[in-house]
C-alpha cells in the first residue's frame, strides 16, 4: 500500500472536517497553520457554490488567505458566537487536550476557540500523543517588556524556555508580543501547569487547549481518515 504524504493527509483531515461540520448560513472560525489552510480553501470552494458563511480568522496571514479567496472575514466583536472552528494542532491526546502555537497563533487561536461551540481539530496521525509536550515545546506567549523575568519563571516550571526567532530578530506575535518555546520532559498535569503558568507575570497566553475541542479528524499515512470524540 502507497502511503499518503503529509501535504495529502493534511489536505485529507482538512476536507472531511469541513464537509462534516460546515453548513450553510453558520459563522465559521478559520483556523492557523498548513492543515488549516486546506480547510480555508475548503470554504472558499463552498462559498463560491453559494453557501452563505461569515467567518472570523485566527491570524492576519488567515484573514489574508480568506480574504484572497472571496471569503467574507468579519471581526470577532460583531459575532454572539461561532458556530463551528476548523484549526490544527501541534499536539492532541487522547482526551482531546491540546498544544497549539508553533505556527504563532496562539492568543488569536484561543480567544476564537472560547468563543466557538464546536472546536474541530484537523491533523496527521503524527500529531497524536499519548501524553502532551512529549513531541513538542510548549509554546508560551508574552509580554515584550520584562520578558526575560517571566521566562525565569516559566523556567521554575520545570521547561526550558527558549525565545523564538525569526530572520535574527525575536519573533512578533499578531498581538505585538514575544514567544517562548518551553520544553517540557512531558507535561503530565496539564490543568496545574496552565494555572501556574497563568499566574506568572507578563505572561500573556499559553498553547495548553484543554477540555476546548470538541472533535479531531484525523488523518492517516494508509490514506484513512478517523474522528476522536470526546
Ligand atoms: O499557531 C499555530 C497553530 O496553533 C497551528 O494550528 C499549529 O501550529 C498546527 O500547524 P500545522 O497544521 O502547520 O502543523
Amino acid at each position: 500500500m502507497t502511503e499518503c504524504d503529509p501535504k495529502a493527509m493534511k489536505k485529507a483531515a482538512a476536507e472531511k472536517a469541513v464537509d462534516e461540520y460546515v453548513k450553510d448560513g453558520m459563522t465559521v472560525g478559520l483556523g492557523t497553520g498548513s492543515t488549516a489552510y486546506f480547510a480555508i480553501m475548503r470554504v472558499a470552494e463552498l462559498v463560491k457554490q453559494g453557501y452563505r458563511l461569515k467567518c472570523v480568522a485566527t491570524s492576519q496571514q488567515t484573514e489574508d488567505i480568506a480574504v484572497e479567496n472571496g471569503i467574507e472575514v468579519v471581526d470577532i466583536n460583531d459575532v454572539d458566537y461561532i458556530d463551528v472552528t476548523i484549526d490544527g494542532a501541534d499536539e492532541v491526546d487522547p482526551k482531546l487536550n491540546l498544544i497549539k502555537g508553533l505556527g504563532g497563533a496562539l492568543l488569536r487561536e484561543k480567544i476564537v476557540a472560547a468563543a466557538t461551540q464546536m472546536e474541530v481539530i484537523v491533523v496527521d496521525e503524527s500529531k497524536i500523543v499519548e501524553s502532551l509536550g512529549v513531541k513538542t515545546s510548549l509554546p508560551v506567549e508574552v509580554c515584550r517588556f520584562g520578558h526575560v523575568r517571566t521566562a525565569y519563571g516559566l523556567k521554575l516550571q520545570g521547561c526550558e524556555p527558549v525565545l523564538r526567532m525569526k530572520g535574527g530578530e525575536p519573533f512578533v506575535s499578531d498581538g505585538g508580543n514575544y514567544i517562548y518555546d518551553c520544553k517540557f520532559p512531558q507535561i503530565d498535569k496539564p490543568f496545574f501547569l496552565q494555572s501556574a503558568i497563568d499566574t506568572i507575570p507578563g505572561v500573556v497566553e499559553c498553547g495548553l487547549f484543554l477540555n476546548m475541542a470538541a472533535a479531531a479528524v484525523v488523518a492517516h499515512k494508509d490514506g484513512t481518515v478517523t474522528e476522536m470524540k470526546c
